[in-house]
């Protein structure tokens, strides 16, 4: 699974579940509204004195969460109850059905009785929904099936109706192909979150493109407006430049294999001033402390100067967003961009997307960065924001537009951006931006009014994974003449990172967490799960056991999620507990382990999630637990990914990996997890990164993608 908007919910939430948003400040007494509001059964479990209460103000954790309390008084306990910490807003923490399940067996703690207790009634609720039980599939335990199709088929049908819901999105079950489902998150009037990690469009007519800020600001969804303003960034040069240390395994990146494929790849770079860019591009390399350029950058910086399109594939943490940012800026530079100035229609030469707003920010700025002392302004804007902030910081000018999927088609759709300038589109992490998550947007994209036609821009897709139908999809982005660089093994994991694979059953992983996590004490650590819920509940239990710990997933509100990643960015909670939505692209430094208390269903995830850890030549671990009752499919590729990265494979893996055994699915190739070369077929050359291209002699048979 991986995106936890496909949700393998551990149980579907019941819509009386949430605490609307609009409602949160009447249960909260903390000024900002970021309260943990203890019930009267939880806080027989919880409110153990002043210990516990002190530990959750430290790790700013569980605001508002009645961890275990479905019942009709919950709100008049929460009005009563004091109040500590800045943890996630608004949720009942209890669910439905965990008293049926064996996830607490032999755990008698009072929390978890009181977790149960809260979830009985939950259970046997009038609308409990049937079929679906509180257990879904064979994970037992936390109730935590795993779909099987990405798309929940009950989904829909229970967002429709439901006001405060999941947020996840689902296609449209009303058979009209071209509509999306509103994401009940619209209704609770928070960010949204697509169906996969983002925000989602909404619809409510064929072709139609509307938002969640739409929703909940124009006002034909009710629901309260979406009011965060993100901080602006700092302006302060010290701040915009502050960049973390390369590490010891930094020169290995010369001696991977770079294959090249496409006609007439310009030779790679061995030197920035090579790339022969501006003075003040150069200042600005200089002070964000680059000195040499990763592989990924000696190949993709000549080929994007060149004006060619480009798929380039490298491992995770290995400079992938300089790679094109820089040469972009220095071709904006060179045509002597002209500032941009107050327009109510912005036309921006440049727009980047990404799946992830925390990602978006993230690629804004190194943008920001790079562009310092230049006339080019850089420009972001997500989900889960206030919309009118978003017009704002564009109609002060745009030349480049970093955006999520839904949040840049309400812009377009508000006639706030036209396309007609766009000279360079970028998807980061493209693979996921045209998997059937996000791809119906990105085509929608391509063919807005205004866009100039793939001939006309140049089109740019990075990742570290590209699955060949991902690649073959691509075609309808790129010029067929495209270049594809391969840094490595497509898709394979970052050697800096060590894999470790336990086989840990469900009913074991709290107490080997635990006992991880005191082992490694005080150093940045990234958990993941699976889903939302078990997020907020293994964060929960880890505050417990005196673990200072925050959270990130898409039922957070936005400005809970910028200050949980704050928090474990400065090292104030060293331990974030996150779904997928944290897996890509997030570059934070100093994370030295990742966790996979649930290993996810695709091992692109997997790649990209241990890639957290051992980024820019510094070295990482990943411990994964593996449990046999859900996780044998992986055993394959995992078995795959570790032999490709030379780590070691358990023979207990193999064992599972054999038995069973995928035909199709050789060493040698990854079927339809990953492509071990561009799958054009196009002769290529294998270099170094150290030494110049040479060109693919053959034509490439591309012609049939268009
Ligand atoms: N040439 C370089 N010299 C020094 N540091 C670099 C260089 N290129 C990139 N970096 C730094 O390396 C880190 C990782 O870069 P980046 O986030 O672009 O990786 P990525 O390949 O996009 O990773 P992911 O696949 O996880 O998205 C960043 O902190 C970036 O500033």
């Amino acid at each position: 699974m991986g995106d936890e908007d496909w949700e393998a919910e551990i149980i579907k939430p019941h819509v009386s579940s949430y605490v609307p948003v609009f409602e949160k400040d009447k249960y909260s007494s903390g000024a900002n509204g970021d309260t943990f509001n203890r019930t009267s059964a939880s806080s027989s479990e919880m409110d153990d004195g002043p210990t516990r209460r002190d530990h959750f103000m430290r790790s700013g954790f569980a605001s508002g969460r009645s961890l275990g309390n479905r019942d009709a008084g919950e709100s008049n306990k929460r009005e009563n109850t004091p109040t500590v910490g800045g943890f996630g807003v608004g949720k009942g923490f209890g669910n439905r059905g965990f008293s049926n399940n064996k996830f607490e067996e032999g755990d008698s703690s009072g929390f978890w009785k009181g977790y149960q207790d809260g979830n009985d009634s939950e259970a046997s609720g009038p609308s409990r929904r049937g079929g679906r039980g509180s257990f879904r599939g064979c994970r037992g335990g936390f109730g935590l099936g795993r779909p099987s199709n990405e798309y929940d088929q009950d989904e829909g049908t229970q967002r429709a109706g439901s006001l405060f819901g999941s947020r996840r999105p689902a296609l449209s079950g009303a058979g009209n192909g071209d509509t999306y489902q509103s994401r009940s998150g619209s209704g609770s009037g928070r960010g949204g979150y697509k169906g996969l990690n983002e925000e989602v469009i909404t619809g409510s007519g064929k072709n139609s493109w509307k938002s969640e800020a739409e929703g909940g600001e124009s006002g034909d969804i009710q629901g309260p407006k979406v009011t965060y303003i993100p901080p602006p960034p700092p302006e302060d040069e010290d701040s915009i430049f502050a960049h973390y240390q390369t590490g010891i395994n930094f020169d290995k990146y010369d001696t991977i294999l770079v294959e090249v494929s496409g006609h007439d790849a310009p030779p790679a770079i061995l030197t920035f001033e090579e790339a022969n860019l501006c003075q003040t591009l150069n200042n600005n390399i200089a002070k964000a402390g680059y000195t040499k350029l990763t592989p990924v950058q000696k190949y993709s910086i000549p080929i994007i100067l060149a004006g060619r399109d480009l798929m380039a594939c490298a491992q995770t943490g290995s400079g992938k967003t300089a790679a094109f940012l820089l040469p972009i800026l220095a071709h904006m530079m060179r045509d002597g961009i002209t500032a941009s100035r107050f327009k109510e229609l912005q036309e921006p030469e440049c727009i980047i997307v990404a799946p992830t707003r925390e990602l978006i920010n993230q690629i804004y700025l190194e943008a920001r960065k790079f562009s310092f002392g230049t006339c080019v302004r850089a420009v972001v804007i997500y989900g889960g924001t206030q919309l009118g902030h978003s017009i704002r910081q564009i109609v002060q000018g745009c030349n480049i537009l970093c955006a999520t999927p839904g949040r840049l088609m309400d812009i377009i759709g508000k006639e706030k951006i036209g396309l007609k300038q766009v000279k360079y589109l970028v998807l980061d992490e493209a693979d996921r931006m045209l998997d059937m998550g996000f791809g119906p947007e990105m085509k929608k994209l391509i063919s807005c009014p205004g866009m100039p036609s793939k001939e006309q821009r140049q089109t740019l897709l990075f990742s570290a994974t590209f699955p060949e139908e991902i690649q073959r999809l691509a075609g309808e982005f790129l010029k067929s003449n495209y270049l594809f660089v391969a840094v490595g093994q497509v898709g394979g994991a970052c050697r800096d990172v060590q894999q470790t694979i336990l086989q840990v059953g469900q009913y074991s992983k709290r107490e080997k967490l635990v006992e991880i996590l005191r082992n490694i004490g005080d150093e940045r650590t990234m958990v993941f799960v699976e889903t939302k819920k078990k997020a907020d509940f293994i964060a929960t239990f880890l505050c417990q056991e005196k673990i200072s710990t925050t959270s990130i997933h898409g039922d957070r509100e936005q400005r809970e999620r910028e200050q949980a990643l704050g928090d474990f960015r400065c090292g104030k909670c060293p331990v974030l507990v996150a779904t997928s939505v944290a897996a890509r692209g997030l570059d934070i430094e100093n994370v030295q382990h990742v966790i996979n208390f649930d290993l996810p269903s695709a091992i692109d995830e997997y790649v990209h999630r241990i890639g957290r850890t051992g980024r820019c030549g510094n070295t990482g671990r990943a411990i994964s637990f593996f449990d046999p009752e859900s996780d044998n499919h992986l055993a394959q590729p995992l078995v795959k990914v570790l032999s490709d990265a030379q780590q070691d494979v358990p023979a207990w893996l193999e064992e599972i990996a054999f038995s069973t055994y995928v035909p199709g699915f050789s060493g040698s190739t990854r079927g339809n997890v990953f492509a071990s070369v561009d799958t054009r077929k196009g002769k290529s050359t294998l270099n170094t990164a150290g030494f110049s291209s040479s060109q693919s002699p053959n034509p490439v048979d591309d012609e049939s993608w268009d």
